[in-house]
Order: C-alpha cells, then structure tokens, then sequence
C-alpha cells in the first residue's frame, strides 16, 4: 500500500486536439526542443509526492513510444478511451489497482504547471475532506451569445471561476462517480464536476495565468513564452 501523502498523477493524453488543427495531436506539439507531454510530465515531476504518473493514450498513438521521458518517477502508459472521462478513468482505475488513495489528475495540455501551483494544491487537497482544483476566478466580462454571434446579455462574474489542473481526489469517490454518472456524460467536463455531482463542494485552489491548456493555434506560442520566462 501507498504512504497517506503519496498521490498518483493521472495524465489524461488520448486527445485529437481537434481545434488546434494541427498536423499532430498538440500533446506531441514540440516546444523548445521537447513534446508538450514531455513538458506535462516534467512539471508534475517538480512534487515529491507525485509519486506515479499513469498516462492515458489512444491505442493508435505512434508518437508515445518516441518520447524520452528525463524523471526518475515511475510512469505507467493505460489505454485512453473516447472521452477525456474515460481516459481518465482508465488511469484512475490503475492508480486505485497499485493502491493509490490520492490521484491528481492534470492535462497533458498543460505543460506550464509550476511548482509552486503544484504544492498549493497537493497541500490544499490532501488536507481536505473532499479534495480541491487548481482555479481562476474570472477577470474579463462574460457575455452570452446567441447563434449568431450576437451579446445577448452579460454574465454576472462574481463568484465565477474557471477550472484548471490538477484536480486531486480519492480515487474510490472519482471511480464511483464515473460508474454512476457515465464516462460519456457531456457534463462530466472535469473531475469537480464529477465530484459536485456526488453532491460535495471541492476547494478552489487559485493557480496562474500561465497554466494554460494548449487547445487553439497559436497557444503553443503562449506556452514556450511562459515557459522561457519561468528560466
Ligand atoms: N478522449 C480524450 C479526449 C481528451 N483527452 C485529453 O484531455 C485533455 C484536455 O482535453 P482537450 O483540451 O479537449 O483535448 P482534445 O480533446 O485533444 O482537444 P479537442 O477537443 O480540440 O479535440 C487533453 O490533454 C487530451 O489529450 C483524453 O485523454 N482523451
Ligand atoms: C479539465 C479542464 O482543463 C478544466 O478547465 C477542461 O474542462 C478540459 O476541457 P476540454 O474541452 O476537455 O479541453
């Protein structure tokens, strides 16, 4: 069995990256000389208690056995599934297998996690009764729009963030959830919502700006600039 503050990462990696349009999946995107995976790997590798990293990628992935992984935390590839829920439930139900109490689950998306994010949240959640997220309260006006394009009416931000990674829970809360709620289920667009659903209230970790998720061309730009200023 796994020490109490040991934490497994789950790496949810089986994506197509539909909207970056690019001519690879954008978790194989290279910046600086390495993949954005790469990358993803060697920001969570930054905590101690990170003690696995489980990555989920699709069965036809070709570029996985390509990488050159530089940690010397132990890392162990699942298969993904058809949605991120379900990738991620693949490498949750690993990590619970291997004892796993703790997962944090990150996106391999987002490469510029820092170390400081990191332990905030590791902190913050183990600490918790329920578990707890990396997020941002929202800084710009939020409109509603219609079909075409047009601002029906202005969202009242108060209270409102949006959700990063990782977001850590107990991997038994996250696996009954998933069987209950489905993997297929549209809402289920983060592990919080999972854990709402069960009808508990997840702390809010503020994270960083930086800790983007490469999903639109030209976000890698956005995340080599924020990774060379992190030097
Ligand atoms: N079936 C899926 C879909 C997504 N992901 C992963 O979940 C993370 C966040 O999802 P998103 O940014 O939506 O990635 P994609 O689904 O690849 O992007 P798109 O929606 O543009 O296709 C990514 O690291 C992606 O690889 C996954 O593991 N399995
Ligand atoms: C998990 C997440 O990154 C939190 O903002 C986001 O929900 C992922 O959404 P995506 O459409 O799967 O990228």
């Amino acid at each position: 069995m796994t020490q109490n503050n040991s934490v497994a990462a789950i790496v949810p990696a089986a994506g197509i990256g539909r909207r970056m349009q690019s001519t690879r999946p954008k978790q194989y995107l290279q910046i600086a000389g390495s993949t954005v995976l790469e990358l993803t790997v060697k920001a969570l590798s930054q905590d101690p208690r990170i003690s696995h990293i489980f990555i989920a990628t699709s069965a036809e992935d070709a570029y996985y056995p390509t990488l050159n992984f530089n940690t010397s935390t132990p890392i162990t590839r699942v298969e993904g599934g058809a949605t991120r829920a379900a990738s991620v439930q693949s490498g949750v139900a690993a990590a619970a297998a291997a004892g796993f109490v703790w997962v944090a689950v990150h996106d391999a998306a987002r490469p510029c996690l820092s170390a400081e994010e990191l332990a905030s949240v590791l902190d913050h959640a183990l600490a918790d009764e329920v578990g707890a997220l990396l997020a941002l309260p929202v800084a710009d006006t939020l409109k509603r729009a219609s079909e075409q394009h047009r601002s029906l009416a202005t969202v009242a931000r108060e209270q409102l963030w949006q959700a990063l990674t990782p977001q850590v829970f107990r991997s038994a809360e996250l696996l009954s959830g998933f069987t209950r709620l489905g993997v297929d289920n549209p809402q289920l667009t983060d592990e919080a919502s999972v854990i709402e659903a069960l009808g508990k209230q997840p702390k809010l970790v503020q994270g960083k700006r930086s800790n983007i998720k490469i999903t639109l061309p030209g976000d890698e730009q956005l995340a080599q600039l924020w990774l060379t200023a992190k030097t």
